[in-house]
């Protein structure tokens, strides 16, 4: 293993700080190195993404965040670019403000920032205010820095971690710096990677900074970023019983697209045979739009009854309703003891009757739904996706899929993984749907329910981002993502 075999890792604010000790205390490299080591780096970065760069502004906050902008700055100075640096107040910490000396004695000006005042013409802005020890909401003043650093219009290469965002949760406590690139030292920071932070980080980069292999000895990352997978080609003498079949229950009065989506997805993501269990009114749509579904008219609990034995997994609650009839059908769902994947109202029935799920379940709450399932708000779901998702495996015994740009997959043993794809084209109505309909899919075709979950939200998200290469994120529907899911699946199109 070297150290960029931990890429794939990633680690809370307070396991990159015992990281960044241990390199010092038991490694022997000091603190000054590893910052010169990342100032280096991170300028090596600078010249690749833009090459024709000449002059940079560099913003240096008191940390030693601002420390490896200082020493970004006199490397580039030495390299012959002109760079201007702006720092906000005294620098603290013996490395920061050794750093500073550094750049001063190269012949370089510090100018302060004043709280107002022209920011220089730069091709490239860097931005040293803040990484890992943010702590709250950026004050007044330095909010305006970062609004007018935005307004410069000159792309911006954050240090470490855009400043304002916090790297343990992804959570944005005030304004924050929006990167273009983010050059991130030593180990990935598990909350670059969900909540608010994917809209600030840009194009992320790891650099380990030449570290050996023994710092992560005993270190276990909190978190893994999922990888791209795929199922085993099929034998060629299988038959349809071989895949599962997935009985999607939902579709009350008024939401036959719910049910349908979910359906079609199941189709899509392999099943051998899909049943829809639904409304009466609905079967005609269904068998014309598409007729490999089969479609049931299922009153109530009697009739779900030998639908469900013919059944291997369910996709419970698209479109179900939180009335007496999808209440109904729930009840008998959950009592059958069947894998399942619980989705929309099928998760608000848990919230208001919770209880324990056996066998293979996977549930897929956005945070609203979490919330719900939590009984707290959606803020505070927010606040710490990856604490919320372990507290719902665990209080409800399931795999679950914390929805929402990262989606979080999280077991009741605390294991986490983290998606890095899918895009805002998939904010759009039944998109939840289509997962639900995928995880069911394969799990009917053999996966456990942590790989269905972890391969099922992969392979949405790709899906996702594939469909709107083509026609753009904006207008994307649900149903767009059904083909390219078709060929993910099956190891093409990527
Ligand atoms: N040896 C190390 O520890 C290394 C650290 N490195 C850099 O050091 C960074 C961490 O440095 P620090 O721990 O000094 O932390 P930061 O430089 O991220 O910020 C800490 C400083 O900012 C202040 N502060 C925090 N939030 C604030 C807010 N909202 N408004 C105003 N002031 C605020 C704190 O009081 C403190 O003075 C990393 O992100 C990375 O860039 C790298 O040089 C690699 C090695
Ligand atoms: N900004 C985004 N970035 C990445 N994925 C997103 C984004 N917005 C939504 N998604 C994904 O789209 C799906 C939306 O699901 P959900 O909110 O249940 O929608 P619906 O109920 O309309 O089907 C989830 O898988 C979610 O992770
Ligand atoms: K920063």
């Amino acid at each position: 293993m070297t150290a960029s075999d931990h890429r794939h890792e990633l680690y809370t604010v307070d396991q990159v700080r015992a990281l960044d000790r241990r390199a010092i205390d038991a490694l022997g490299i000091p603190g000054y190195e590893l910052m010169q080591r990342a100032a280096a780096a991170a300028l090596v970065c600078l010249r690749q993404h833009w090459p024709r760069a000449r002059r940079i502004a560099v913003y240096c906050g008191p940390g030693n965040n601002g420390g490896d902008g200082f020493l970004l700055a006199a490397l580039a100075h030495e390299a012959g670019l002109h760079a201007d640096v702006i720092a906000l107040g005294e620098s603290q910490g013996d490395d920061a403000v050794r750093a500073r000396r550094e750049f001063e004695l190269g012949g370089g000006t510090v100018h302060p920032w004043q709280g107002s005042g022209e920011l220089p013409l730069a091709d490239v802005q860097v931005d040293g205010l803040f990484g890992t020890g943010l702590r709250r909401a950026l004050a007044p003043d330095v909010a305006q820095l970062v609004r007018q650093m935005q307004a410069r219009g000159a792309p911006i290469l954050a240090l470490d971690v855009p400043s304002g965002v916090n790297a343990d949760t992804g959570e944005v406590p005030g304004e924050s710096v929006q990167a273009d690139v983010t050059v991130t030292f030593i180990a990935a920071k598990r909350g670059l990677y969900t909540a608010q932070a994917p809209g600030y980080a840009g194009q992320l980069q790891l650099e380990p900074l030449g570290l050996p292999e023994s710092l992560w000895h005993g270190c276990r990352a909190d978190a893994e970023l999922l990888r791209v997978q795929t199922l085993a080609p099929r034998p060629r003498q299988v038959h349809k019983g071989n895949n599962g079949h997935v009985l999607a229950i939902g579709g009350d009065h008024g939401t036959a697209g719910a049910i349908r989506l979910c359906g079609e997805a199941a189709l899509r993501g392999g099943a051998g045979l899909v049943s829809v269990a639904t409304r009466s009114e609905h079967l005609v749509a269904l068998n014309s739009a598409r007729p490999e579904l089969m479609a049931h008219e299922v009153n109530g609990p009697q009739a779900l009854a030998p639908l469900l034995e013919r059944a291997t997994v369910l996709a419970l609650g698209p479109g179900l309703g939180q009335g007496a009839w999808g209440h109904a059908l729930w009840l008998t769902a959950l009592e059958s003891g069947l894998p399942l994947v619980l989705d929309a109202d099928g998760l608000n029935l848990l919230a208001r009757e919770p209880r324990q799920l056996t066998g293979r379940a996977v549930l897929t709450p956005h945070p609203g739904e979490a919330a719900r399932l939590l009984g707290c708000d959606t803020a505070k779901i927010g606040a710490d996706r990856f604490a919320a998702a372990r507290e719902l495996a665990r209080r409800y015994g399931a795999i679950v899929v914390l929805k929402g740009a990262g989606s979080l997959v999280a077991e009741p043993e605390g294991r986490v993984a983290v998606c890095p794809w899918g895009n805002p084209g998939m904010a759009s109505g039944g998109m939840g749907d289509l997962l639900t309909g995928i995880i069911a899919a394969l799990l009917a075709q053999g996966c456990e329910a942590w790989q269905a979950a972890c391969l099922g939200v992969g392979l949405h998200a790709r899906a996702g981002d594939l469909a709107a290469r083509k026609g753009g994120e904006r207008g994307l529907l649900a149903s767009d993502l059904l083909e390219p899911l078709r060929l993910l699946l099956n190891g093409k199109g990527a």
